[in-house]
C-alpha cells in the first residue's frame, strides 16, 4: 500500500493510542534501514550520518549504531544545536560511542570505503521549503555524492522531496538508496522523483499494518516470496514448464542467448529455442547445453506444439511479421511479448489483442510504449500502464524504465524497487523476457510472473555489482546471478 504522508502520520498516532511505542517502532525502523543498508554495501566503510532534529534523525542514528557493530566508522554532521535534537533522537545520539562529530564539511579522501551517508536531515514531519540551515547540509550531500563518489541512503524519503507529490525542491537530497518505513509514500514512486530516490526497500513494521486499499504496491522479498510456489519432492521437469522462445535472426543471435540464459534460471524444466534455417547452425553451438534448438519452417507451426508459456521477440526483426503476429493472436499458452513483437503489435488494429483469449505479458521499452500508446506517452508512467491494462483486460504491460512498473486490470499496480543505472546495457530487456517466460510456464500468474522477474533480474544486477563498478555489469552477470536474488525470495 502507498500513503500520503498525513495517512502515514495519522496510522502511526492512532497506533500510539493502542499503546505502541513510538522508541520500539524507531528501533526497529533503524534497525531494519541497516540491514537494507548492509545488502547493498557488505564491506564496511565510513558512515556519516546527517541529521536533522527531528525522528528522521533518530532512524540514522539507530541504523548507524547497528552498523557500527559490523564495522563502520561513524562520523556525525548536525543541523544545528544538540539541544535542538527531539528526545528519542536525542536518547540515541547520547547513547551513541566512539564517533566524531564534524562542524565542518567532511574530506572523505583518506577515510576507508565506502562512503555512505545517511540522510536523517527531514522525513514525513518537514513543512515547506527545506531552510537553509537544511538546505546547506542537503547540498553538502549532493556535492559529497557527485565530487567524491559517497553513496547515499535516504531515511524514509530524501529530504527535500515532497513526500506527497514527488516533487523535488532546490537542493533535494539525490539518494541512491531510499529505505522507507512500514509503508511507500506517494511522492516515492512518482517519476519525476526517480532520480532523487534510486533504489527503493521498505521496512515493514507489524504494529503499522493496516487493511489493504488495494492500490499501487511496491514490489518486495515478503510480498514476492507468496507468488513463488513450493515444488512437491516428486516434482518432475514436465511440470516445471516447457517454455518455447521466438527469437533470434541474422546479426541478432545475443538477444536468443539471453532470453534462453534467463529462462533457464528462472527454473524452467525445458526450454526450446525455435529458430528459422538461416541462424540455426549459429545459435545451436552458442546457446547453453540445457536449450533445445528447433528449426521451423514458418513460427504458426509453434501454435502445434505443446508449451506451457511462450516468449516472443528478443531480436527477431521484421522478417516474418505476419507469421509472429498469428502466433501472438492464436497461440493457447500464456506469452510475453517484447522487443520487435511489441513493435509489430504496436503497428496492428488493437482488437488483435481484445480478441486473443489467453493472457499476453508485454514488456516495452519507453519508445515501444510511446509506438503502443502514441500521444498518451506524455502522461505519468503509472496513468500510461494503467490506461493500457484496463484498455486490454487480461493482459499485462510492464513498462520498463528506472522504476518498472507492471499493471493488470484488476490487480494492484506493481513499482519495482531492485536495479541500478548499470543494467543500462542491451540485452537486460532479453534476460527479463526469459525469466518471465519461465515463470509463467510454472503456472504463475503474468502479473505476478512480471513482479517476480523484475524484481529478480534488478537485485541479480545488485549482487553482481558487489564485486564489480555498476557500470561493468552485464546482461551475463545478471544471468550467473538470477540464483542468489532468486535464493532471497525462497
Ligand atoms: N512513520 C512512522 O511510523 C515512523 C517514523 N519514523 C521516522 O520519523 C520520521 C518523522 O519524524 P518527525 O515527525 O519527527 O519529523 P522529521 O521528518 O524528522 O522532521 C521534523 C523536524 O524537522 C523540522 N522541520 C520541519 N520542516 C522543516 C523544513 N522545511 N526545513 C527545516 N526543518 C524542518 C522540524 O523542526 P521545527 O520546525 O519543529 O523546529 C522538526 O523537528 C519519519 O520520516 C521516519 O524517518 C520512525 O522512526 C518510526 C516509525
Ligand atoms: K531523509
Amino acid at each position: 500500500m502507498i500513503v500520503t504522508c498525513r495517512q502515514m502520520q495519522d496510522i502511526e498516532a492512532r497506533a500510539f493510542e493502542r499503546g505502541v511505542s513510538a522508541a520500539d517502532l524507531m528501533e526497529k525502523a533503524g534497525c531494519g534501514i541497516a540491514r537494507e543498508v548492509w545488502r547493498l554495501f557488505p564491506q564496511p566503510g565510513t558512515l556519516i550520518l546527517y541529521l536533522g532534529s527531528g525522528n528522521n534523525g533518530g532512524d540514522a542514528l539507530v541504523a548507524g549504531r547497528e552498523l557500527q557493530k559490523l564495522g563502520w566508522q561513524i562520523q556525525v554532521r548536525l543541523s544545528g544545536p544538540l539541544e535542538k535534537l527531539k528526545p528519542l533522537p536525542r536518547g540515541h545520539f547520547d547513547a551513541l560511542t566512539d564517533f566524531a562529530v564534524s562542524a565542518s564539511p567532511i574530506d572523505v579522501a583518506d577515510l576507508p570505503r565506502p562512503v555512505v551517508q545517511l540522510d536523517g536531515l527531514l522525513g514525513i514531519g518537514a513543512v515547506g521549503e527545506m531552510r537553509p540551515d537544511i538546505r546547506a547540509l542537503a547540498a553538502e550531500m549532493n556535492a559529497l555524492r557527485l565530487e567524491q563518489h559517497a553513496h547515499t541512503v535516504a531515511m524514509d524519503i530524501p529530504s527535500g522531496l515532497n513526500g506527497d507529490t514527488g516533487e523535488p525542491s532546490v537542493d533535494c537530497v539525490i539518494a541512491d538508496l531510499t529505505v522507507t518505513v512500514a509503508h511507500g509514500k506517494s511522492g516515492l514512486i512518482a517519476d519525476a522523483a526517480v532520480s532523487h530516490v534510486g533504489r527503493l526497500a521498505l521496512v515493514p513494521l507489524a504494529e503499522l499494518t493496516v487493511e489493504d486499499d488495494g492500490g499501487p504496491q511496491l514490489l518486495t522479498p515478503e510480498l514476492l516470496s507468496g507468488f513463488l510456489p513450493r515444488r512437491r519432492f516428486d516434482f518432475h521437469k514436465g511440470q516445471a514448464g516447457r517454455v518455447g522462445i521466438i527469437a533470434g535472426s541474422r546479426g541478432f543471435i545475443g538477444a536468443a542467448v539471453l532470453a534462453c540464459g534467463g529462462a533457464l534460471r528462472a527454473g524452467a524444466g525445458l526450454v526450446t529455442l525455435l529458430v528459422k534455417e538461416e541462424v540455426y547452425e549459429l545459435l545451436a553451438a552458442k546457446v547453453p547445453p540445457e536449450i533445445m534448438v528447433k528449426v521451423v519452417k514458418d513460427y504458426r507451426d509453434v501454435l502445434d506444439m505443446r508449451f506451457d508459456a511462450l516468449a516472443i521477440g528478443p531480436g527477431l526483426g521484421f522478417e516474418s511479421e505476419d507469421e509472429i503476429l498469428n502466433v501472438i493472436q492464436y497461440a493457447s499458452m500464456p506469452a510475453v511479448v517484447d522487443a520487435d513483437a511489441i513493435t509489430m503489435v504496436a503497428r496492428t488494429p488493437v482488437s488483435v489483442f481484445l480478441t486473443s483469449t489467453p493472457p499476453r505479458l508485454l514488456t516495452p521499452h519507453p519508445g515501444e510504449m510511446a509506438r503502443l500508446v502514441g500521444d498518451g506517452s506524455s502522461h505519468p508512467r503509472l496513468t500510461q500502464a494503467e490506461s493500457w491494462a484496463q484498455a486490454f483486460p487480461g493482459n499485462t504491460l510492464l513498462l520498463k524504465g528506472a522504476r518498472t512498473v507492471i499493471a493488470t486490470e484488476s490487480s494492484p499496480t506493481f513499482f519495482n524497487t531492485t536495479g541500478h543505472p548499470g543494467m543500462a546495457t542491451g540485452g537486460m530487456g532479453d534476460v527479463l523476457t526469459g525469466v518471465c517466460a519461465a515463470l509463467a510456464g510454472q503456472g504463475i500468474p503474468l502479473h505476478q510472473a512480471a513482479g517476480i522477474g523484475a524484481w529478480a533480474c534488478g537485485r541479480a544486477a545488485e549482487i553482481a555489482a558487489l564485486s564489480q563498478a555498476q557500470l561493468s555489469v552485464l546482461p551475463t552477470d545478471v544471468i550467473a546471478h538470477l540464483g542468489a536474488a532468486f535464493g532471497e525470495l525462497e
